[in-house]
């Protein structure tokens, strides 16, 4: 069996109680595909075997993915990313049978974009006129705006945040979530050439398993 791990605090729990299990021989035959650089140090770490995703060596089909998410619409829309990794995650999680997302329920939200950033991945090359192009697509609306995410170098200096994959993130802030047909507006930001990709991720989740406040689990399972 293999399996899509995610990348997150709360993917890293997950990643430890596989590892246990692994180390126990309760689950002979199951390996990773790890959806980022961190993911994978720390699957290494606790025993998990893992494999590439697609080739020879990889699997041919992925059964399930767990991961964590920034933010779940009432349609088990997504946003992730917010930790910098939504390429490799889309790639694994998209290309998996089943897609189980864990989340406290203070990551439930009414639209997508209303507690922070919706990241977008896009190359170096050309940055500023890709955020220029990002900027078009919201042209006008009020509150809304975006920017290169930034990391402190030292002391005096910024610099831009890079992905596993070498490529920058810019920031989209919504003032009250977006609103629209959000596959419209993904579209239109695949579209704009230097944009690899966004951390909107939509139809994905097939479950998505929230721990509420009192202790209690609610399980959503995405409606067919
Ligand atoms: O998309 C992600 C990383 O790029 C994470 O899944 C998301 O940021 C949630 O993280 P956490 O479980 O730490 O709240």
């Amino acid at each position: 069996m293999a399996l899509g791990l995610g990348t997150g605090s709360t993917a890293a729990h997950a990643l430890d109680r596989l590892g246990d299990l692994l180390r126990a021989g309760a689950l002979p035959g199951v390996a990773g595909v790890p959806t980022s650089l961190k993911t994978e140090l720390h699957a290494t770490r606790v025993g998990i075997p893992l494999l590439p995703l697609g080739g020879d060596g990889g699997p041919a089909r992925i059964h399930l993915s767990i991961d964590g998410a920034d933010e779940v619409d009432p349609d088990l829309n997504l946003v992730k990313g917010r930790g910098g990794s939504l390429l490799r995650e889309k790639m694994i999680e998209g290309a998996g049978e089943k897609f189980v997302v864990i989340v406290d329920e203070s990551k439930l939200v009414p639209r997508l974009g209303c507690t922070g950033a919706v990241p977008v991945e896009v190359i170096p090359f050309g940055a500023p006129h890709t955020l220029g192009l990002i900027r078009k697509v919201f042209d006008g609306l009020p509150g809304f705006h975006a920017r290169l995410r930034m990391v402190k170098k030292d002391a005096e200096e910024d610099t831009p945040f890079l992905t596993d994959n070498g490529n920058y993130i810019v920031e989209m802030f919504f003032e009250d979530g977006i609103r629209g047909n959000l596959h419209n507006i993904s579209d239109q930001l695949l579209r704009i050439t230097g944009v690899v990709e966004h951390g909107m991720f939509l139809s994905m989740a097939t479950t998505v398993i929230i721990a509420n406040k009192d202790g209690t689990v609610t399980v959503m399972d995405k409606k067919n």
